[in-house]
């Protein structure tokens, strides 16, 4: 069993259970539900375009930072420009929750990504619920037509859907409703990171798709160089997370970058 398949299995366990907790119905009820939410598609259209993630820890690298504080560092990416804060939800393998949308909600006003493992319509609730605009869907974990199902279930719910590929089979996951196609610059299954792969699946989607490269970008150049490719957005999470303030390293690579 690969990784991916380890998180899968946990998902489905964790699903389950919490729905003994909360029913669809009581999170129907929550007064997030009726929220207005925020568009990613357009932020990352009139903005740097860089979707700045708040991550702990993940199977490939470990601890990564678990000191830092979700809303001073949700405050950071905000203040300096973000186009948007991606936020891991998962607990077993990223040491995320859910809690931790809930509590920057409020405090910022830039589209949030759930960034989680997405299997189930409740998930989908949940993360209205606890303040999320955007949701992952990663094609390697679902079917084509969960793809479009949870898609339109996303937008009855007046979010929007970022979904992951990683080859060109995965392209036949990609739908007209969906709002922007990340590519994953690293292979979920091996977690080899290869920004080239990327620029040639890239170049597979037609050109009015807005496209996110996601992983692996380390320095200046790795995002100079995708940008030059024609990405739109930019996913990345280790490279601000190892620093001990996160906000501070996204701060002076805004400035990097627009040197
Ligand atoms: O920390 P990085 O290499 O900058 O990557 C960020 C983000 O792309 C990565 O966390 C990610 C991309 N797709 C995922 C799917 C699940 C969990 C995590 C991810």
């Amino acid at each position: 069993m690969n990784i991916l398949d380890k998180i899968i299995e946990q998902k489905k366990h964790e699903v389950s259970e919490a729905k003994k907790k909360i029913s669809l119905t009581q999170l129907k009820d929550a007064a997030l539900f009726n929220r207005k939410t925020f568009s990613l598609k357009e932020s990352v259209k009139s903005g740097c375009g860089i979707i700045a993630e708040f991550k702990r820890q993940s199977p490939s690298k470990g601890i990564i930072n678990d000191k830092a504080e979700v809303l001073e560092v949700a405050k950071s990416y905000q203040k300096f420009g973000a186009s948007g804060i991606s936020i891991l939800t998962d607990s077993e393998f990223f040491g995320g929750k859910l809690e931790d949308i809930l509590k920057v909600r409020s405090e910022i006003s830039i589209p949030i990504l759930r960034k989680d493992f997405m299997i189930d319509e409740y998930q989908f609730y949940e993360a209205k619920v606890n303040g999320a605009d955007v949701i992952l869907l990663i094609a390697s974990c679902l079917s084509p037509n969960q793809v479009q199902e949870f898609t339109q279930l996303s937008h009855e719910l007046g979010l929007e859907v970022l979904l992951e590929i990683h080859t060109e089979d995965e392209l036949n996951h990609c739908n007209k409703n969906i709002d922007l196609v990340g590519i994953n610059n690293r292979n979920l299954k091996d977690f080899k990171v290869d920004l080239q792969h990327s620029v040639n699946l890239k170049n597979l989607l037609p050109k009015e798709v807005l496209a996110v490269a996601e992983s692996g970008i380390f320095s200046v150049e790795d995002f100079k160089f995708l940008k030059e490719k024609g990405f739109d957005g930019f996913l990345m999470g280790e490279y601000f997370m190892r620093n001990e303030n996160p906000g501070i390293a996204f701060e002076e690579f805004i400035k990097d970058v627009r040197n």
